[in-house]
C-alpha cells in the first residue's frame, strides 16, 4: 500500500487503568492529551522534537516508542517505511500510571493509519490489536483508542484470537481526579511484584466489584465506592508505592472511591459531581503541606485518537477518528 499523505497530527488521550477490581482490564479515558505531528521525509531521516512530558529523556532516534509503533503498523498493512519527523507535544507524564506508553504507541499506529492511503486498513480493532503486541495488555490502550471507559479482554477462542474492547459510556455526573506524584514507577517493576496465585475468597471479591464497577460507571454511579474495592493488586504493591498506597487508605476512610490509577503511583479518585465539595475538602487537609502531589481533574475524554493529515500550512482533510 502507498502512503496517502505526508504530513499528519494526532491527539491521544491519558488513561487509567484497572480502576480498583479491573485489572488488566477496564480502563477510563482522561482528557489529557498528547498532541503529535507526523510529518513523512523523503530521505531515510528520523527526527523528534518533544516538548513537554519526556523532553530530553526519552530518545530521539529510531527507538522512540511513537515512532516504532508507527513502523510496525506501515509494515502490518504492506506500506513503505519512509523518513521521519516527529514533533511531540506531551502533557501525559511518563512512569505514573496513567498510560503513557499506551498512548504513545496508540499514537503512532494512528499516525500510520492517517498517513497511508487506505486508513481502513488499520481499523480500531487492528489498532487494538497491534497496541496490545506492544504493551502486553489491552487496559491503557482501549480506552486511549474508543474513549470513554473500557473492557478489554484478550481471547484466546478459535478464530477470535487476540485483543478485543467493548466501550462504555460514562455516566455524566461521574469525575475523575488525579493525584499525581512527583516520584515514578515502571509498569514492569509493578508488575513484578504480584503474587503467582491469590486466594479464591479475594478472586470471587474481585468478580463482583468488577461486575458492580460496570454498573456504577454507566448507570449507578451512587455504587462507586463499593464497586472499586479490590484484592489483586493494589495491596500486594504497597511496598514499591508506599505514600500512593497510604493515600487511597486515607481517601477510602473518608468514603471516596480511591484506587491506584493503573500501575502506580497516581493515585485516581471517582466520584459525583455532587460531592465534589467533600472531596476537595478531604483532599485539602490529607494534601496539606505536601509537595508531592499535582492534582487535576481533567474530565473524561468521550473520543479516543483523533488523527487528521495536514493540508498545506493550515487545511486540514477530514478527521480520520
Ligand atoms: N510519549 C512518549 N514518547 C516516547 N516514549 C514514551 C512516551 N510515553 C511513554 N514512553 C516510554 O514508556 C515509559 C513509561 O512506560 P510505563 O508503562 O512504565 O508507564 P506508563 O505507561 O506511564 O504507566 P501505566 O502503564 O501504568 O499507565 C517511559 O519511560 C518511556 O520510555
Ligand atoms: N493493568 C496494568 C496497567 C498498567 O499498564 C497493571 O496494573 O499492571
Amino acid at each position: 500500500m502507498q502512503l496517502g499523505a505526508d504530513h499528519v497530527r494526532v491527539r491521544v488521550p491519558a488513561t487509567s487503568a484497572n480502576l480498583g477490581p479491573g485489572f488488566d482490564a477496564l480502563g477510563l479515558a482522561l482528557a489529557r492529551y498528547d498532541v503529535l505531528e507526523v510529518r513523512a521525509l523523503g530521505n531515510g531521516d528520523v527526527v523528534v522534537d518533544v516538548e513537554g512530558e519526556g523532553a530530553g529523556e526519552v530518545p530521539g532516534d529510531e527507538r522512540h516508542l511513537v515512532v516504532r509503533a508507527l513502523r510496525a503498523a506501515l509494515e502490518l498493512v504492506g506500506a513503505p517505511q519512509t523518513g521521519l519527523h516527529l514533533t511531540c507535544t506531551n502533557a501525559i507524564p511518563h512512569g505514573r500510571g496513567l498510560g503513557s506508553s499506551a498512548a504513545a504507541v496508540v499514537a503512532g499506529i494512528a499516525a500510520a493509519r492517517a498517513l497511508v492511503a487506505d486508513p481502513a486498513a488499520l481499523d480500531d480493532a487492528a489498532v487494538l490489536q497491534l497496541a496490545t503486541e506492544f504493551e502486553g495488555h489491552p487496559d491503557n490502550a482501549a480506552p486511549a483508542i474508543y474513549g470513554g471507559a473500557t473492557i478489554a479482554w484478550t481471547s484466546t477462542v478459535e478464530g477470535r484470537e487476540g485483543a478485543h474492547a467493548v466501550r462504555l459510556d460514562v455516566h455524566p455526573d461521574i469525575e475523575a481526579t488525579v493525584l499525581v506524584p512527583s516520584t515514578r514507577l515502571a509498569t514492569s517493576r509493578a508488575r513484578g511484584v504480584l503474587p503467582e496465585t491469590v486466594p479464591h475468597a479475594d478472586a470471587a471479591l474481585n468478580a463482583g466489584r468488577a461486575a458492580l464497577l460496570v454498573d456504577a460507571l454507566t448507570r449507578s454511579p451512587q455504587h462507586l465506592f463499593e464497586a472499586t474495592e479490590d484484592r489483586l493488586h493494589q495491596e500486594y504493591r504497597a511496598g514499591v508505592m508506599t505514600a500512593s498506597w497510604e493515600l487511597v487508605r486515607a481517601l477510602r476512610l473518608d468514603g471516596l472511591a480511591a484506587t491506584i490509577s493503573g500501575a502506580g503511583p497516581t493515585v485516581l479518585l471517582l466520584g459525583r459531581a455532587q460531592d465534589r465539595e467533600h472531596a476537595d475538602a478531604v483532599l485539602r487537609e490529607l494534601l496539606h503541606g505536601s509537595d508531592l502531589w499535582r492534582a487535576y481533574r481533567p474530565g473524561i475524554d468521550l473520543e479516543g485518537v483523533r488523527s487528521e493529515r495536514v493540508v498545506g500550512s493550515t487545511g486540514l482533510s477530514a478527521s480520520m477518528r
